[in-house]
């Protein structure tokens, strides 16, 4: 295994087998506990170095809960700022769906894992509706189950530090 996160990842027992049910509500006989390696200080500092030097961008963006630790990883490891997307708008205090300044800005959007997309495709859509240019999605890890194609369709690109068949097939 030469992809560092990748071998970061089985290390940390990220790679669960049994019977589960996905964001998307697909079934699956795996799972990536991604979260058992972004709750680990070690292993995110490298996921949010890995990123901040892969690419380009003025600010990075996560929709929570799950990219939110990343967002804030790749803008420790940049020093670029970084925006959180809500699931759900709030409506009291500064109300609204998305935490930071995104007007204009060159934005990277990071995802936890990468299955059918939804998540990434309702970020990126926030986002550009807060006008931030967003054309390139990072996911930690794809799962290789339609988001490439999904975030295609609206003129975005999916890039992965890791895909699944690399942790599966070892
Ligand atoms: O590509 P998709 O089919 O959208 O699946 C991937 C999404 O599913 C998981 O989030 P989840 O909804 O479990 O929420 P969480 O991040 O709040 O745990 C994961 O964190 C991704 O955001
Ligand atoms: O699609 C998902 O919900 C999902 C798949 C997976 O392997 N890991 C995860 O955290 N979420």
């Amino acid at each position: 295994m030469v992809n560092p996160i990748a071998t970061l990842l089985l290390e940390c027992g990220a790679i669960e087998f049994g019977e589960f049910v996905l964001a998307s509500g697909a079934r699956s006989s795996y799972y990536i506990d991604i979260k058992a390696a972004t709750t680990n200080p070690a292993i995110l500092r490298e996921i949010g170095k890995a990123i901040a030097e892969g690419w380009e961008f003025e600010m990075v963006a996560g929709v929570a809960v799950g990219a939110v630790p990343i967002a804030v990883a790749v803008s420790l490891a940049s020093g670029r700022p970084y925006a959180i997307v809500r699931k759900e708008a709030k409506d009291h205090g500064k109300a609204g769906t998305i935490i930071g300044n995104v007007a204009g800005k060159n934005v990277l959007l990071v995802e936890d894992v990468t299955t059918s997309g939804g998540s990434a495709l309702y970020g990126l859509d926030a986002l550009r509706a807060a006008g931030a240019h967003v054309d390139r999605v990072v996911t930690v890890v794809d799962r290789e189950a339609g988001a490439r194609e999904a975030l295609a369709e609206k003129g975005a690109s999916l890039l992965a530090l890791v895909r699944v068949s690399e942790l599966l097939d070892g």
